[in-house]
């Protein structure tokens, strides 16, 4: 990146932004993402910001419901991600419900056992999934035009996790394009290629022309 690229991209992002999320996974790939372009992102847990019942139906209604949490509390500009992981075999499971999906309080690890015991009789060439991205970025709380941007993921769902990186269900989503899981990439591999790192793109883009 040029110098001149560089600063004319501060010029028309810079500006504080809260992210209404509590995932801790999530907060270090949208630093890692927005870093470059001025964007100071803070996370919701530094404003004390009341976790809001993610109620929608869709991964959109559920951002749309963090972010104007987030915006609303801070009086700041606020970006969400709701995201997820779609099974073909399970019909769409777990999806909107991937962070609860072995109970309320479930962690990951708990989360992995269970979606590998649910597709237990399903046959490789048949564990295809996609991870999916909404993204949610409210100019204020009662803003009436969001930027909404979604993208998807393609892979399969492994038997046996693999690789220690990434978070949530990385261990078990193999990237056939890359040749590896989603836990054994590195960082600036995932964010190329995942669902949030394509996501965060096209959010970077429609912010420039947003602030243009
Ligand atoms: O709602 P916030 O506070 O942002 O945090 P959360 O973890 O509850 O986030 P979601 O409601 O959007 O649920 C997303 C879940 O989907 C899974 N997930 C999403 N993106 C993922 C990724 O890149 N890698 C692995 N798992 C992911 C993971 O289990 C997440 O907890
Ligand atoms: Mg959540």
């Amino acid at each position: 990146m040029t110098d001149t690229l560089h600063e004319n991209d501060m010029a028309t992002t810079s500006q504080a932004v809260v992210l209404a999320s509590g995932n801790a996974g999530k907060l270090r790939e949208f630093q890692e993402l927005l870093a470059p372009l001025g964007i100071t992102l803070s996370s919701q847990a530094d404003h004390d910001v009341p976790e809001v019942e993610e109620t929608g139906l869709t991964f959109v209604e559920n951002a749309l419901l963090k972010a104007r949490a987030a915006s609303r509390h801070t009086g700041l500009p606020a970006l969400a991600d709701d995201s997820g992981l779609v099974v073909d075999a399970l019909n769409g499971a777990p999806g909107i419900y991937s962070a609860r999906y072995s109970g309320e309080h479930a962690d990951d690890a708990a989360n992995n056992r269970k979606l590998l015991d649910a597709l237990r009789d399903v046959p490789e060439g048949q564990r295809q999934a996609h991870y999916w991205c909404a993204l949610v970025y409210l100019r204020h709380a009662d803003d009436p035009a969001p930027l909404i941007i979604q993208c998807g993921w393609k892979g399969d769902i492994l038997s046996l996790p693999r690789g220690e990186g990434g978070f949530g269900y990385d261990p078990l989503f193999w990237v056939s394009e890359a040749g590896m899981s989603a836990a054994e990439m590195s960082r600036a591999e995932k964010n190329r290629l995942s669902h949030r790192g394509r996501a965060v793109a096209e959010f970077i883009d429609a912010l420039k022309a947003d602030n243009a």
